[in-house]
């Protein structure tokens, strides 16, 4: 059985340009995430981060190598659920049946479902607009919404591609909240690429600094903050604010400069 629940194993990708360019993206990359982990992704634009979540999520094949996916508790085969930085909510379908959709595009959609998305609505303050639809919410309300549409789908591994950057600050550090809640009260993992160095901080036990090309991982960092007060448990406003912070942000800022300069000095590989 594997013991983590996600498991990345000598993975390599290529693309192929249409003169025959062959570019390849990751050769013989190896990470893992375990459980109620939460490891965040930082690279320079073009390091790979959305190739990855494709590959991870089986939305593209990789060209060798494997991932695994971990089985949860009882036996039942684990799930992965991916959330975008753009809500994507059908604006035809009432707040409640864009959350059950994900449901809805596996199996049909049952009255307990309907329930349970009526109970996390909820949980994240949209209960009042369960039967309203999506243009007469804000954007923090209507990423709440692909959030919980996200979960209701009863992933153990949630995929989040800079899900909070087109958030005012307030609304993104609320967000960022419910996130590291729901890794400590459901044992989630969760794996969120992300450009904001203080929010991979503030919110991951891991991150890794993708750079080069093939892109490999030029630092993995352990991210323990103390924090005061609930127990020493982080939130989005107490990470920020740990003796520890400025350290790491140096430390992930000379990382990603680095990782620059070193793919700067490499060039694709013709037809190898
Ligand atoms: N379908 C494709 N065909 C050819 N090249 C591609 C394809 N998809 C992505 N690429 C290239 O692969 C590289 C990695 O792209 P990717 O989108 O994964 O990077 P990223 O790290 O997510 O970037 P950003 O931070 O800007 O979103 C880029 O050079 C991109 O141009």
């Amino acid at each position: 059985m594997l013991e983590n629940r996600l498991e990345v194993s000598n993975l390599s990708h290529a693309f192929i340009k249409s003169n025959d360019e062959e570019i390849r993206i990751f050769q013989n990359l190896n990470f893992s995430v375990g459980k109620a982990e939460i490891v965040a992704i930082v690279g320079r634009s073009g390091a790979g981060k959305s190739t990855l979540f494709n590959l991870i999520s089986g939305l593209l094949k990789p060209t060798a190598g494997k991932i695994s996916l971990g089985a949860r508790e009882d036996g039942r085969p684990g799930a992965i659920a991916y959330m975008l930085q753009k809500d994507l909510l059908l604006p035809w379908r009432t707040i409640l049946d864009n959350a059950v959709l994900g449901i809805e595009l596996q199996r049909d959609v049952t009255d307990a479902d309907r329930s349970r998305a009526r109970a996390m609505l909820a949980r994240y303050g949209l209960e009042s607009v369960a039967g309203a639809y999506p243009h007469s919410l804000s954007g923090g309300m209507k990423q709440r919404v692909a959030l919980c549409r996200t979960l209701l789908a009863d992933p153990t591994v949630v995929l989040l591609d800079e899900p909070f950057s087109a958030l005012d600050y307030e609304t993104r550090l609320m967000l960022e909240n419910d996130v590291i809640s729901l890794t400590r009260s459901e044992g989630t993992s969760v794996i969120l690429v992300t450009h904001d160095i203080d929010e991979a901080i503030a919110m991951s036990n891991r991150i890794v600094v993708l750079g080069g090309r093939p892109a490999k991982i030029m630092r993995e960092e352990h991210i323990v903050l103390t924090v005061e007060g609930s127990n020493g448990a982080r939130d989005a406003v107490t990470a920020r604010g740990a003796p520890e912070f400025p350290r790491y942000h140096k430390e992930i800022w000379n990382a990603l400069r680095a990782s620059d300069v070193a793919n700067a000095a490499v060039q694709p590989a013709v037809n190898a």
